[in-house]
């Protein structure tokens, strides 16, 4: 799949900006903070309905302006269809297809994919397990859009079981509601765990080959990643067994849970371990290997989602900057197929020979052909 045509309305710094492109590479050229990074964000926000940078909304609205719109055109097998969001801060957003309005923005999700390389990335190794969770929900969501709405209701139902567990130590009301919350938990987190344990089944063996590629010297088997739940699973992985496991965890657990007031069982406490040989990365890798590690993951989900039938957008936000020459040729190799490549960067002579393709300057607002 690739975008063919990019409009922005308040959307970062833009007011307006219009932009044909391409399959194959294109380049955005520009000084630092001249709008590079906004451009492929708006593609990469109309895939997941998320920022690859920030957690809310409101800073993608241009300043002094209520809403923005995103608009791209996407041809996909040789058709092409035009999807826009309208963004609201405070409100729901909205969503067409072809003009046409959806029930909900979030049958967005899914229809552009995009996979993002940027310098956030080392948070996926250096950072909290929350960026990991993170990571895997993203990737989960694009490879099955229904799994937006089952992320939701856990988030919904967590927050609805944490405040009932705040008061639970004083009101016995409290207490008797909470096993109503316990099924929701249960049966949600069921299949949000079930989910996830698949997803890191079947992108295990693209992590370890993608780490081969990016990191000198290394083999196959050096890096490696596994599912750490909240709990001993086991050994269960279906959505039955799951939900079931949950709830006798989450009895077992009502005593800590009630004097901590917040829930300790779940798949928002599990982590994705990463290792490289017998180690864990985070605090042992050296910062070459952390930075080769994200990089490998990213290409992994590539990997996987184009092993589902359909080439993701590859977004290449900054990385060049970061990498020595040579890893820089290596990634410009690796991705230099796929049908679209979206590259930013401050300075031209950064992006790679293989990535020759389409520039654009852009500067001051503006967004033109070189
Ligand atoms: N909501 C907003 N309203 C107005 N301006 C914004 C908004 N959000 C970001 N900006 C401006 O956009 C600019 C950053 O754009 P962007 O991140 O695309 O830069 P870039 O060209 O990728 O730069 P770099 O090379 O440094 O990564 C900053 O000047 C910032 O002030």
């Amino acid at each position: 799949m690739y975008v063919s045509h990019l409009t922005l309305h308040d959307f970062r710094s833009y007011a307006a900006a219009d932009v044909a492109l391409e399959p194959g590479v294109t380049a955005f050229i520009g000084r630092n903070g001249q709008g590079k990074t906004n451009l492929v964000e708006a593609i990469d926000y109309l895939s997941r309905l998320a920022s690859h940078r920030v957690a809310t909304d409101a800073p993608l609205i241009r300043a002094g302006a209520d809403r923005a719109v995103v608009r791209a055109s996407v041809v996909r097998d040789g058709r092409t269809a035009v999807l826009e969001v309208e963004l609201n801060p405070g409100k729901a957003n909205r969503a067409r297809i072809n003009r046409s309005p959806l029930p909900r923005a979030r049958e967005l999700i899914g229809l552009v994919r995009t996979v993002v390389f940027s310098p956030e990335d080392l948070t996926l190794v250096k950072g909290d397990p929350s960026d990991r969770r993170r990571f895997l929900d993203d990737l989960l969501v694009l490879r099955t859009p229904r799994l937006a709405g089952v992320r939701a209701d856990y988030d919904r139902v967590l927050r609805q079981r944490n405040s009932l567990l705040k008061t639970a130590r004083m009101s016995r009301g409290a207490l008797d509601t909470l096993g109503v919350w316990d099924a929701h938990l249960a049966r949600t987190g069921a299949e949000v765990l079930a989910e996830r344990l698949a997803l890191v089944d079947a992108l295990r063996p693209y992590v370890g080959k993608a780490y081969e590629t990016v990191a000198r010297g290394a083999t196959r088997d050096d890096a490696d990643i596994e599912y750490k739940p909240s709990f001993d699973l086991e050994g269960r992985t279906s959505r039955d067994d799951l939900t079931e496991a949950l709830l006798a965890e989450v009895e077992r657990r009502r005593g800590d849970e009630v004097d901590r007031g917040i829930s300790l069982v779940g798949p928002h406490r599990d982590e994705l371990l990463l290792r490289l040989g017998d180690l864990p990365v985070k605090g042992y890798a050296s910062h070459g290997e952390s930075w080769s590690f994200a990089l490998a993951l990213r290409l992994a989900s590539y990997d996987l989602l184009r092993a589902d039938g359909d080439d993701p957008i590859l977004i290449l936000d900054d990385v060049f900057a970061e990498l020595d020459t040579e890893r820089r040729a290596q990634l410009a190799d690796l991705v230099a197929g796929a049908e679209q490549v979206l590259v930013t960067a401050a300075v031209g002579a950064d992006v790679p020979e293989a990535l020759a393709g389409v520039r654009y300057l852009v500067g001051g607002g503006e967004v033109v052909r070189e």
